[in-house]
């Protein structure tokens, strides 16, 4: 992994911006996008190189949990190579962190149980918690052997299953059943799932996963449906078995690790560019120009990236973000500096995630004066006077980029633990530091 080259101050104190924020900032590549490729070419035949992946907390978890399902993955100057190699490990026990990364937990248990023996599963504290039972559920009524139902588990890895149709409840995280599919092209009879309860969140993670398998040559078929009309049909997904193709795959910038960035410029009316930002992408951060534009931002696409630059003034949100709830912090971040108040919808689910995000938000950006409150699906954020003090990101990347973003405005605040941003941006401090030097 590669680790920042100084070891940023504990607490660290947030930068104030002295005027409008004016840079380009190049984003490091995809979590979901790397982790998803690992995935794929772990299960594929033969050599796999992902250009432009993610080295972070997350994606280096992920490599150390596919290697240890008998995966070869090296990095060399430009790429990772993964050598795919998933069931060639002779019975040998075996153990996977998990870490706090959603992607591993919910990802790494589906292959598992193509392997041949035990392997056990777990991580942080706080993914001892966090939604993983109907998963697991799911995998055993697809004839794979389980043992518990929140980490520590073991995947009592038999060489393959059986696979078929199945339902589950995926309205505390899409993962749920982006884990299920990744891994059914190698089950005897693929998989069918059908989503059955609540809203589903992170819709989009799911056409990244479907868009993801066919590029490496599955098939997969889509039927969309209401889950909330238990008259109609539920949507469901299905995979036919086969094998994947090994491939050479760019992985996009990460565009929920620019949102800060861009934050940054709405909230000091400056000018900020993200180079290589797609024009077309599955990625849900795709619509953080269009949340931007409604506070009062400019945005344009360049041929040198995505440019966004603060209007004259920073207006309140009405928005749901059910789809896209990775940007709901760094929203707040700006929410808190807004002259009109919002209300964020549609995210009830991010109280399972890092942290519980919604009281976190209302507790931590409180001690600053922020006047928030946890509604039933999300937060209503009103104007007030804000002040400096000591901010816990709870271990949790995206709140310690979103204080970062209030710090620009607001003097005296300091973040514990600004390490916690390796999860998806391990260079945050060092890149904070030079857009505001820019
Ligand atoms: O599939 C993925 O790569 C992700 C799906 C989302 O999870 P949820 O569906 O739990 O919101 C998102 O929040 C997470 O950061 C990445
Ligand atoms: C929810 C997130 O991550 P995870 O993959 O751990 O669910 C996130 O990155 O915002």
């Amino acid at each position: 992994m590669t680790t920042a080259t100084r070891v940023p101050a504990d607490p660290w104190p947030a930068p104030t911006a002295h005027g409008p924020v004016r840079a380009v900032v190049r984003v490091p590549g995809s979590k979901s996008g790397t982790n998803r490729a690992l995935v794929l070419a772990a299960a594929a035949d033969g050599v796999s190189r992902l250009r432009g992946a993610l080295r972070s907390r997350d994606t280096v978890l992920m490599a150390g949990a596919l290697r240890a399902l008998g995966v070869g993955i090296d990095q060399d100057e430009s790429a990772w190579v993964v050598r795919g190699g998933l069931g060639r490990r002779d019975g040998t026990p075996t153990a996977i962190d998990c870490g706090n990364a959603g992607t591993v937990a919910r990802f790494t248990p589906a292959l598992a149980a193509l392997t041949d023996g035990d392997v056990t599963f777990d991580g942080d504290p706080r993914m001892r918690h966090r939604p993983l039972t109907p998963l697991l559920d799911a995998l055993r009524a697809l004839g794979a052997v389980v043992d518990g139902d929140t980490m520590p588990l073991v995947v009592r890895g038999r060489g393959g299953i059986t696979g078929g149709a199945v339902t589950v409840d995926a309205s505390d995280s899409s993962q749920l059943i982006s884990g299920l599919l990744l891994a059914a092209p190698g089950y005897d009879q693929g998989v069918e799932v059908s989503h059955v309860g609540g809203r589903l969140p992170s819709g989009p993670y799911l056409d990244m996963t479907v868009t993801d398998l066919r590029a490496a040559g599955a098939t997969v078929e889509t039927e969309p449906g209401d889950p909330a009309d238990p008259t109609g049909k539920p949507p469901t997904w299905r995979v036919t078995p086969g094998p994947l193709r090994a491939y050479d795959r760019a992985i996009e910038p990460d565009l929920n690790s620019a949102a800060p960035f861009l934050a940054a410029a709405v909230a000091t009316g400056g000018e900020v560019t993200i180079p290589d930002w797609p024009a077309v992408t599955t990625q849900p951060g795709r619509m953080l120009p269009g949340l931007l534009e409604a506070m009062g931002a400019h945005t344009e696409l360049t041929p040198e990236g995505l440019r966004v630059r603060g209007g004259d003034g920073l207006h309140g949100l009405d928005a749901d973000l059910g789809d896209v709830g990775e940007a709901a912090p760094v929203l707040t971040a700006l929410a808190v500096l807004a002259d009109s108040p919002s209300r964020l919808r549609g995210i009830a689910h991010l109280r399972l995630q890092e942290t519980d995000r919604l009281g976190a938000l209302a507790d931590q950006l409180g001690r600053l004066g922020a006047d928030i409150s946890v509604t039933e699906d999300g937060l209503a954020i009103r104007p007030a006077p804000l002040r400096g003090a000591r901010l816990d990101p709870l271990a949790d990347h995206r709140l310690a980029m979103t204080y970062a973003v209030v710090g620009l405005r607001v003097p005296g605040i300091t973040v514990d633990d600004i390490a916690t941003t390796g999860k998806t941006v391990p260079e945050f401090p060092a890149m904070w530091a030079a857009m505001l030097a820019a």
